[in-house]
């Protein structure tokens, strides 16, 4: 398996190769140049194998030469041993054909850990074998950064930094990011928004000279590795409910389309997924986009699902790669038009979209009021960024079992919980003394040269 850049212009890499060098030398995402269908006996045979051997089949075509089968069996196992429940990622009814896809389970409480917690594997056990050491720079609107700095702390070959937009995430996703010991993090919060932070983290890596000399690495689903992990859960999920000989929906609280993608690439691998639902809070670009056919950025506007305040939607490139038949050029080109504010689809590449996603949105008082009614009526505790999709899931239930991503705690954003149903949302145990700890932050301007001169500054060389 060869990974191919979403703009045509940059060199074909292995697995591992793809996965330590980030974004493309293009400005590209890498995906694999072919995504096969599975065999229907194999995926029957999933119900019934725990989630690692389930890990282990979807992966194991993708990572090709890089990792052997052992190697990568010992990975999956490390990766998943921490997380709390057995099942890690359990599903729980909500409704009449409605489900919840547990995926807070692991050690930060996101579905980024399912992620994270296997690219800190993959990257130790690459690391070695090159006996190479890393700068890891990520952008985060609260969870990928507490979940890669959980991933990659204290280890002696990487630095950790982390710009998280000042002001705009969650008081225990900051405290998540703010209080580790570990010489090799470093939260840095940026004066803007999650979208500048991307921003400028891509233009660190256009930015060769720099790239190369901290050897920059990227931990962000830039990475194809972190979709490549988030596919599985689809596949246990859609397997407990009885597909393939079944069809399911999903739906997902959608920001930097990572998750969706992931989604995207399981109905590929044979699947049967009949709607694949984004969903959105008030900064709704996706949805608009599907509805109207033109891409235009707006301002962010915070919300109270602050994970999902995002308008540069980074995986939405992966998608548009496939509905321009693959070419590289007409990526690109629409890419330097959303650089100066947006683009039209074209009538092609639209009709592909639609054929493959439907959308909706959510409201901050909608928001609010299905966090509660799913409290009144279920006993259910779940995040803003779930009660986004729930909401959006309730106007596309029909036949088919509905999943629903339930991608956060609730105790990562218990203000908003508070304010919807009245009840607290207590951290569990590992993180009960948060609050207690003290907290160490860089506040840092939005500005390309200052960050590569903290960066060089702070890095172990
Ligand atoms: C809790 C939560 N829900 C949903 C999302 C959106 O996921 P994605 O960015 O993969 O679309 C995020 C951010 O990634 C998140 O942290
Ligand atoms: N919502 C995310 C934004 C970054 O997404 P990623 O999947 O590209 O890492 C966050 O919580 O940081």
């Amino acid at each position: 398996m060869r990974y191919v850049s979403t703009r045509g212009n940059a060199p074909k890499l292995s697995f591992e190769e793809a996965m330590l060098t980030g974004l493309a030398r293009d400005g590209g995402l890498y995906v694999p140049n072919v995504v096969a269908p599975r065999r229907q006996d194999e995926i029957e045979a999933l119900p019934g194998m725990s989630y690692e051997e389930v890990a282990y089949w979807v992966m194991r075509p993708f990572v090709g030469e890089s990792f052997s089968p052992e190697e990568l069996r010992a990975i999956i196992n490390r990766a998943y041993a921490g997380f709390a429940h057995a099942a890690r990622a359990p599903l729980v009814q909500l409704g009449p054909n409605h489900f919840l896809l547990e995926l807070f389970h692991g050690p930060t409480l996101a579905f980024k850990d399912f992620a994270m917690q296997l690219i800190g594997q993959l990257f130790q056990a690459a690391l070695a074998k090159r006996g190479e050491r890393i700068t890891i720079v990520g952008a985060t609107s609260g969870d990928t950064g507490s979940a890669a700095i959980e991933a990659f702390r204290g280890l002696d070959n990487v630095d950790v930094f982390i710009l998280y937009p000042h002001g705009r995430v969650s008081e225990v996703q900051r405290r998540q990011m703010t209080t580790p010991t570990e010489s090799n993090v470093h939260a840095l919060a940026i004066d803007g928004t999650f979208d500048d932070a991307q921003a400028r983290l891509k233009d660190m890596f256009n930015d060769f000279t720099f790239r190369d000399e901290v050897k920059l690495a990227g931990v962000n689903s830039i990475n194809w590795a972190r979709v490549l992990a988030q596919v599985v859960y689809y596949f246990t999920a859609a397997s407990s409910l009885g597909a393939p000989l079944r069809p399911v929906s999903f739906t997902v609280p959608t920001g930097n389309f990572g998750d969706i993608f992931a989604g995207y690439i399981a109905r590929q691998l044979g699947l049967p997924i009949e709607k694949l639902v984004i969903a959105t809070n008030q900064n709704d670009i996706l949805h608009r986009t599907l509805q109207t056919g033109a891409y235009t950025k707006s301002e962010v506007v915070p919300s109270i699902s602050p994970s999902m305040d995002i308008q540069v939607s980074s995986n939405f490139e992966r998608v548009l790669f496939d509905a321009y038949g693959r070419d590289g050029a007409a990526v690109a080109d629409q890419m330097d038009d959303l650089a100066r504010g947006g683009f039209t689809i074209s009538q092609g590449a639209i009709d592909y979209l639609r054929g493959h996603f439907a959308s909706g949105s959510a409201s901050e008082a909608e928001t609010l009021a299905t966090i509660r009614s799913i409290f009144e009526t279920t006993g259910e505790v779940i995040c803003p960024h779930t009660a986004v999709g729930v909401k959006v899931a309730s106007e596309h239930l029909g036949a088919t079992p509905m999943i629903t991503l339930a991608t956060a705690h609730p105790a990562k954003f218990p203000a908003a919980v508070k304010q919807a149903c009245g009840v607290d949302a207590p951290l569990p145990p590992h993180m009960a003394d948060l609050f207690d700890r003290p907290e160490r932050v860089t506040q840092v301007p939005n500005d390309l040269a200052a960050l590569e001169a903290l960066i060089r500054e702070r890095r172990r060389p």
